[in-house]
């Protein structure tokens, strides 16, 4: 009968499978044979010593739950762990709830017991003991092979998990599907709730997070922007632990967390409650990438033993990778179409104020960056100043802003020399300006809109600083500025901005060659002018002693450098005698620059006189060079003198004293090198009784004074001063008249000429004009009054010397028969040898027949 149950019971356990089969076996066959209130299997682990419940019915039975939960009731006076741990390979409980617990052993290998709880009314047989002994090899068997099952089934699912984790992860290309493939299956794989990357920065000094999986109640979490914007030294103990380590590590987060130097995110974590972490480096291709951090779900303990943990590791670290270089290439081709675009907008600007707004809107569409200001630096890199700056800033509408654009302020200011020598964005305390000693004008500007930190950075080119870029910082630009970008973009700005400088260079040589050309063809009138008196002064007319003496003078003072006045009534040829000294001067090759005091409107002399920069006055549209500049080495001729404005006085005095002048609206003062001849037909010395003309700027300039006479005291002259101008505008209208009538001539002397020379030569012109013959014969002066019928002289008429010789030499020739050479000839009256004679007559026209 034994052996038949035996049997049969052996028959039934053989087919057993999986763990429900032998649920039902333990629950409906085994009750067959024998008889027990409930029964099930647990595992045991042997190198942990830990037990399981493995194959069980859940029950609300309390005592059977107690040993499900693998807290054993006591039996008898022992723990049913005690008994569970001793060597009987079937155990019996006495006394209290019974129970028997058959040993299951795989070899030697304790893999668990068959527990079988009995009533209490109903204590264990010692058949049911034996049966139970005999039945142990193939229940033990059937556990083992459910266990290996179990095992082979758990493999492959998670070989094919990790196969279509690996085909997920090789097809991930950017951080949100490697997100999706972990939250699928990563999370299925690992008791993981969260999972957190890590990449190693350019440079391998920090590490910082690259992505995050992670549930919903931290997402909110207020410290959680901050632990994912922070950056971490590679060099910090836990990381440095996780680089050094051959696999995923097992950290307790509390115990972490009380280590010193622990980073930032630990204390996060711990903070939201989590007990354990694993923490495994990333490694691609033999270098270290970064990390991943996994988040264990909460009540389970995560053990690395058996697990794939490592070689899920490698996949991951694969996939970062590749979204690593992924990113990167992309990010190149962004970073070139944004590049191109920038230069694209800025290549073709000119303009400083359309390229401020193109800089405004790109910085600020790339980086985020407002408040822009270019600072360009001088050619000796000791000052700068700012030409480009954000149009719509705050600060730009601030008057102080204003004033900035053209000054230079030193570099050396702490702020300005940092950012020169960076390399990287310089972040800086405004406020710092603020309460410095000696605060740069800039800081004012700056406070009142409200400026407290600023970032800066050189701009250059090639390596060259050639600018400072500074804007308005907040920590989110830390993540909007990417540098390599940032940095090409600057390069731009660079080359845009030297561009822009050598354009306003151009410009500003093109404005000043305009200005020299300006002045070029103002200098070409003064000579023209000087050209023509020039030639007058080889004719200026003059026999009588009064003017003799005015030349007298001239060739003494010309050749100095002295201040000379002339004096002397409207047309008596002031003007001629100031060309003249300055043609015989040293200065004779430099300009002669004549202002008229009294041609002008008072308000516009002194900036005739000195010049004035643009915007110095309504009107002065454009820098303007003075007359006192113009003349410069040469001599300035400061016509009616005595015409000039009292308060103009001064400042034309000090400019003879100083040798100096300012410009009208200018700040330097330009040294000039003038010698100054004043004219005028006031009596000075009246004017100065009256207090209209300065007494020291009299004396200043009455070192030489000379006196014209007026043509009534120098009657003598009128003759050869009327035949000047007679032959000057016949030549001009073609007309051949060569002489004036003795009446004319004798009407001319009686005249008082009040308008001097200038008055003869205009009543001469009209003369000319109106003659037919070759001899003027009339005239009209204006005050017949003055003309009185002079005795007139019957056969004395004007003529030139030229015609007068030849008239003479011919009247010789006739009293002579035409015979030169011998005594009593023509050459021997005359007193010059025979040769001279034919030459003088060949000159003039005599004809051969008086030639002996
Ligand atoms: N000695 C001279 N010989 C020839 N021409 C003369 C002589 N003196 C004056 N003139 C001529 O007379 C005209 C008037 O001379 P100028 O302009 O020099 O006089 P001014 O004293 O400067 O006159 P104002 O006081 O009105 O300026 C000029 O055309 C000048 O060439």
């Amino acid at each position: 009968m034994q052996w038949d149950i035996l049997h049969s019971i052996n028959k039934e356990i053989v087919p057993i499978r999986s763990k429900e089969e032998m649920l039902l076996f333990i629950s409906s066959t085994l009750k067959k044979y024998i008889v027990f209130e409930s029964g099930f299997i647990l595992r045991h682990n042997q190198q942990t010593g830990h037990y399981w419940s493995y194959i069980f019915q859940k029950t609300e039975e309390q005592h059977i739950a107690g040993f499900l939960a693998g807290s054993f009731a006591a039996v008898g006076n022992r723990d049913a762990r005690q008994l569970l741990a001793e060597d009987d390979s079937v155990i019996t409980g006495t006394g209290g709830k019974d129970f028997i617990a058959l040993k299951l052993l795989e070899g030697d290998v304790l893999i668990g017991w068959l527990v079988l709880l009995f009533a209490e009314n109903r204590p264990v047989l010692p058949e049911t003991s034996r049966l139970l002994q005999e039945i142990s090899c193939s229940v033990s068997m059937t556990t083992a092979n459910i266990i290996a099952r179990e095992e082979i089934g758990r493999r492959e699912q998670e070989t094919s998990l990790l196969l279509s984790l690996s085909n997920d992860l090789a097809a991930v290309k950017n951080r949100q599907e490697l997100v999706k493939v972990v939250n699928g299956q990563i999370k299925q794989l690992f008791p993981v709730e969260e999972l957190g990357f890590f990449t190693i920065e350019e440079g391998g000094e920090a590490y910082r997070f690259f992505v995050i999986a992670i549930c919903e109640k931290i997402t909110d979490h207020p410290d959680l922007k901050k632990t994912l914007a922070e950056k971490f030294d590679v060099h910090d103990p836990l990381f440095n632990e996780i680089m050094q380590s051959k696999g995923p590590v097992v950290y307790d987060v509390a115990a972490l967390a009380a280590r010193s130097g622990m980073p930032y995110y630990v204390t996060f974590w711990r903070d939201t409650g989590i007990g354990q972490m694993v923490i495994s480096a990333l490694r691609a291709g033999g270098t270290d990438i970064g990390a991943v951090l996994f988040i264990v779900k909460k009540g389970a303990a995560f053990d690395l033993a058996g697990t794939l943990l490592q070689g899920v590791c490698s996949q991951l670290a694969l996939a970062v990778s590749n979204i690593v270089a992924n990113e990167t290439v992309r990010e190149r081709e962004l970073e070139k179409a944004k590049l191109l675009e920038f230069s694209n907008a800025v290549a073709s600007v000119r303009d400083k104020e359309v390229l401020g707004k193109i800089l405004r809107v790109h910085l600020k569409e790339l980086f985020d960056i407002d408040d822009y200001v270019i600072h360009a630096l001088s050619k000796d890199k000791k000052t700068h100043r700012p030409v480009l700056f954000d149009p719509a800033a705050d600060f730009a509408a601030h008057p102080d802003f204003a004033k900035l654009i053209d000054t230079d302020t030193g570099v050396q200011d702490g702020i300005f020399n940092t950012i020169l020598e960076a390399d990287d964005i310089v972040i800086f305390d405004v406020t710092k300006w603020f309460t410095s000693p000696a605060p740069p004008t800039y800081s004012r500007a700056a406070e009142s809109v409200g400026l407290r930190t600023m970032a800066g950075v050189a701009i250059r080119l090639g390596r060259e600083n050639i600018a400072v870029m500074n804007f308005r910082w907040n920590d989110n630009l830390a993540f909007s500025i990417p540098r390599p970008l940032f940095k090409g973009i600057c390069s731009q700005i660079a080359i845009t901005l030297s561009n822009l400088m050598a354009n306003e260079e151009v410009n500003r040589q093109l404005t000043e060659i305009g200005r020299y050309r300006e002045q070029l063809e103002e200098e070409k009138i003064y000579l023209k002018e000087e050209l023509s008196t020039t030639q007058n002064w080889s004719e200026i007319i003059g026999g009588s002693g009064a003017i003799q003496q005015v030349f007298r003078l001239v060739s003494q003072v010309g050749p100095t450098d002295s201040t000379v006045l002339l004096l002397g009534e409207t047309g008596t040829g002031k003007e001629l005698i100031a060309r003249a000294i300055h043609a015989a001067s040293p200065r004779k090759n430099k300009l002669m620059v004549k202002i008229n005091c009294a041609a002008l409107p008072a308000g516009l002399i002194e900036s005739e006189l000195f010049g004035h920069e643009r915007g110095s006055f309504t009107g002065a549209v454009e820098r303007r060079i003075g007359k006192f500049e113009l003349a410069d080495k040469g001599t300035l001729f400061l016509d009616e003198i005595g015409e000039m404005p009292v308060e103009l006085q001064v400042k034309l005095l000090r400019a003879l004293q100083e040798k100096e002048i300012e410009r009208l609206g200018g700040k330097a003062t330009i040294k000039v090198n003038v010698r100054v001849i004043a004219a005028t037909n006031r009596n000075l010395e009246k004017m100065m009784a009256e207090g209209k003309f300065r007494a020291d700027l009299y004396y200043r300039l009455n070192i030489f004074p000379i006196h014209l006479p007026p043509l009534r005291e120098r009657k003598e002259d009128i003759a050869a001063l009327a035949l000047h101008f007679v032959k000057r505008f016949s030549r001009k209208s073609g007309k051949p008249i060569t002489s004036l009538s003795g009446k004319v001539l004798a009407e001319m002397k009686k005249y008082s000429w009040p308008g001097n020379i200038r008055e003869l030569e205009h009543v001469v012109e009209r003369s000319v004009l109106l003659t037919l013959g070759q001899t003027i014969k009339d005239i009209h002066l204006s005050s017949p009054a003055n003309v009185a019928d002079p005795p007139v002289e019957a056969d004395f008429k004007i003529q030139s010397i030229f015609d007068n010789e030849k008239e003479y030499i011919l009247k010789v020739l006739q009293r002579v028969n035409g015979r030169i050479a011998g005594e009593g000839g023509a050459a021997d009256l005359l007193g010059i040898p025979p040769s001279t004679l034919s030459s003088r007559m060949k000159k003039l026209g005599i004809r051969r027949q008086f030639q002996g």
